[in-house]
């Protein structure tokens, strides 16, 4: 897959950014918000007859959950494992490929590596139809809300807005790719199928080697322990953080920003954290994703 043309576009969509309005930079698609210059709707259109294939391997978050951390980890696995090395290419987002992009990627050999951020109810039916093994990253809405804050600020393609417009526009779901909740909801339900896989960045900064292991046995690799080690230490922070000049051009900054848990105690107000807690007591408090983010630990 040539991704010569996407890295062009993204670089074109940064430039046209510059001549927009911030009410122009978000459109609602099916009633969700998703960034006009990145995913404009007929990309969208275009990928509701996508056709998954059972041998793909594809990657699901939400924005600022650690979706160039699994990518830089999966494009690793198989590097190591097929010794076709990809890691200096943009993330394979596809809501950002666009018509003729797409044509691209049916016409790919398998295995094919996609990744999305789109909301649960916008992923091509034909990944569930066709049973995709499917790894899903989350991250405590806290430091994930941090993180999309900064991120906004710093991306030209997205608004700029306060911390405290920001905030409340998480909370409400008025961001781009939708509400942290309603995705959080939607894959807690599919928790059980035993073709999704859900890491969380948290477990994972405590011990990226043990989920390096489970990710590549997931999808059906096995890796030597040397390997393993390799592919962790070329994960780290730092270690993303240097090469992203190279694999995210401008952006490697931006999107590799601190890299850590915890950072929200820098930016909530003692209400905002209050209004959190209660938020996501109300919607995840007793599910199996709640248990698994360990929102006591890291949020309170
Ligand atoms: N290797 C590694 N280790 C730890 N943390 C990492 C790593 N790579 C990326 N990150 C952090 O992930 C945050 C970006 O998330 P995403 O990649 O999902 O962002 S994006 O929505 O796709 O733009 C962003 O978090 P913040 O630093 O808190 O902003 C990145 O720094």
């Amino acid at each position: 897959m040539n991704t010569s043309d996407f890295k062009f576009n993204v670089q074109s969509s940064l430039q046209r950014a510059k001549d927009m309005s911030d009410e122009e930079k978000l459109y609602r698609y099916k009633g969700v918000l998703y960034p006009q210059l990145l995913s404009p709707e007929e990309n969208l259109k275009a990928l509701e007859n996508f056709k998954a294939r059972e041998e793909d391997i594809m990657l699901v978050a939400y924005p600022k959950c650690g979706f160039n951390w699994m990518v830089g980890v999966v494009r690793k696995i198989i590097a190591e494992v097929t010794g076709v090395k990809t890691e200096a290419r943009m993330p394979p987002l596809i809501e950002f490929f666009g018509p003729e992009m797409l044509k691209e990627v049916e016409a790919a050999p398998s295995r094919r590596f996609l990744g999305t951020h789109l909301h649960p109810d916008n992923i091509p039916a034909s990944f569930n139809e066709k049973k995709t093994k499917t790894l899903v990253i989350f991250r405590n809405p806290k430091d994930t809300l941090v993180s999309f804050y900064h991120f906004s600020n710093n991306n030209p393609v997205l608004p700029s807005e306060s911390w405290d417009s920001f905030y409340s526009n998480f909370m409400s779901g008025d961001v781009a790719w939708g509400s942290y909740f309603d995705h959080a909801l939607a894959w807690e339900k599919r928790m059980v199928d035993p073709n999704v896989m859900i890491v969380t960045y948290e477990e994972l900064k405590q011990d990226l080697s043990d989920g390096i292991r489970q990710i590549s046995s997931f999808f059906g690799y096995t890796l030597t322990e040397a390997q393993v080690l390799r592919i962790s230490d070329g994960s780290t922070f730092s270690a993303m953080k240097q090469s992203s000049a190279n694999s995210h051009e401008s952006l490697g900054d931006v999107i590799f920003r601190k890299g850590e848990v915890g950072d929200w105690k820098n930016h909530f107000t003692p209400e905002q954290s209050r209004e959190m807690d209660a938020a996501f007591n109300k919607q995840l408090a007793g599910t199996r994703l709640g248990a698994k983010l360990n929102y006591q630990r890291h949020c309170q």
